[in-house]
C-alpha cells in the first residue's frame, strides 16, 4: 500500500463533509459548525497530552489520529488549504525554533 498522507486525509474529510449528517461523522461535525468542531478539537489535543505522559505509545498513536483527523475537519470549516499550513512550516525551516523564540522576545 502507498503512503498514506495528510493531503489524502484532506481529501477524504473535503469529500465525507458533503455526506448526509446521518451517515458520516465528518458531515456531522461540519453540520454543527465550528464551535463543536474546534471542541472536538481541543478533546482530542488533551487525551493526546495525557497518553504522551502515561508512556502508552498505542493511545499515543490512536490519539494523534483522532487528533490530525479533528484538525483536518476544523481547517476544512475554516476553508483553510493544508497547504497554507505547510507553507508556515516550510517557511520556519529557515531558522531555528530556538532563533524564532530569541527573535520574538528581543525584537
Ligand atoms: N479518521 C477519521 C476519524 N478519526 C476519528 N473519527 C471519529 O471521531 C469521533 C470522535 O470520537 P469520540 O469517541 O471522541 O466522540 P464521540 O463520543 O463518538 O462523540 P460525542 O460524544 O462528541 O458526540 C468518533 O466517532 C470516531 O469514529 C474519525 N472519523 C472519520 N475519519 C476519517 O474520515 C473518513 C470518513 O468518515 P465519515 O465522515 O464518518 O464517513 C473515514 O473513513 C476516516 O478516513
Amino acid at each position: 500500500m502507498s503512503e498514506f498522507t495528510l493531503s489524502d486525509l484532506e481529501n477524504i474529510v473535503a469529500a465525507r463533509a458533503k455526506a448526509a449528517p446521518e451517515d458520516s461523522w465528518t458531515a456531522k461535525l461540519v453540520a454543527a459548525g465550528q464551535r463543536k468542531a474546534a471542541k472536538k478539537l481541543g478533546e482530542e489535543a488533551v487525551e493526546t497530552v495525557i497518553a504522551a505522559i502515561s508512556d502508552d505509545r498505542k493511545n499515543l498513536v490512536d490519539e494523534s489520529a483522532d487528533l490530525l483527523y479533528h484538525l483536518m475537519v476544523v481547517l476544512n470549516i475554516a476553508a483553510v488549504p493544508l497547504q497554507d499550513v505547510m507553507s508556515e512550516l516550510a517557511r520556519r525551516t529557515s531558522q531555528s525554533g530556538l532563533q524564532e523564540k530569541a527573535n520574538r522576545q528581543n525584537p
